[in-house]
């Protein structure tokens, strides 16, 4: 069976350079590609990438995306920075490229996937839920893209089942204190260094909390969901925002 030929964007960065690696290692892979920002977009092209692992910064994600989709190149993207809008422009050029497949990973780890699902499926049971991510403090973004999601998902779960908005009778002294609102759903965040990429889902009731908490301790974590959305994206076509989709969680 012939190799996937797959490209890496961003492959000189923290996760970047480890997917190079992962990709190298794999047998049914061949990386074809490994552009840094200053490579031209055209080397996707030229070196017949079927799949580009996009792991650069918000602001080159949808240049680079724009151009994969325009040649047919399907995409696994890890980089952070999805509001609405953006989904849409991204939706808009798919339409244009029906066969071609884009994943958006908000994470890679099967650990924080699982995360997610878990507080999805406790957040209408208790009273308050809170997200608190820690990261190292060269993170380029806060809150993470995963707490973002974490909060939709629990903020989803939460009007699905009816609950009652969260109770919070604080009266802040300093802006920012009670962490960003998404969606009601209160999320804080921590830069620090030593750390790597970590969360925790805090949920109360009456008398008992529950701590749904993940931790990435090492770049490696990710690796295998990047190698699985390569794999399942090629025969995903459209837009996929969540590594779930390609998992069989039930
Ligand atoms: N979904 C997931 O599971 C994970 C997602 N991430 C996300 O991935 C992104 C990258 O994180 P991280 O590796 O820590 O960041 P880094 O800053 O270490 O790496 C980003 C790399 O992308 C390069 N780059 C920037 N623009 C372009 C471009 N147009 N073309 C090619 N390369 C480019 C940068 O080059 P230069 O230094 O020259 O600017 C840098 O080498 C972030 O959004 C982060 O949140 C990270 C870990 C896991
Ligand atoms: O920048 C990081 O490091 C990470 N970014 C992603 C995010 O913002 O959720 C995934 C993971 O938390 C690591």
């Amino acid at each position: 069976m012939s190799k996937l030929r797959v490209a890496v964007l961003g492959a000189k960065g923290r996760i970047g350079s480890a997917a190079v690696k992962a990709v190298e290692d794999a047998e049914d892979m061949e990386l074809v590609a490994a552009l840094g920002r200053h490579d031209s977009l055209d080397v996707l092209t030229s070196s017949g990438a079927q799949v580009a692992v996009e792991l650069t910064t918000p602001d080159s994600v949808m240049t680079n995306l724009e151009y994969c989709v325009a040649n047919g190149i399907h995409a696994v993207v890890g980089t952070t920075g999805w509001s609405e809008e953006r989904l849409a422009t991204l939706d808009g050029w798919l339409k244009t490229s029906p066969s071609t497949g884009v994943l958006i990973a908000p994470n890679f780890s099967i650990g924080a996937v699982l995360t997610m699902k878990f507080a999805q499926i406790a957040a209408p049971y208790f009273e308050s839920v809170e997200v608190v991510e820690l990261h190292h403090p060269h993170k380029v973004d806060a809150p993470s893209g995963t707490a973002q999601r974490t909060a939709q998902l629990i903020a989803e779960a939460r009007r699905a089942a009816g609950s009652a908005p969260m109770p919070d009778a604080t009266a802040t002294a300093l802006e920012g204190a009670r962490g960003a609102d998404v969606e009601g759903v209160p999320v804080h965040a921590i830069r620090l260094r030593g750390l790597l990429a970590h969360q925790e889902v805090l949920l109360g009731g009456e008398g008992e909390t529950l701590t749904v908490r993940h931790d990435s301790l090492h770049h490696s974590s990710f690796m295998p969901g990047v190698l699985l959305g390569v794999r399942r994206v090629v025969d995903a076509p459209g837009l996929t925002f969540g590594l779930e989709h390609f998992l069989d969680l039930g």
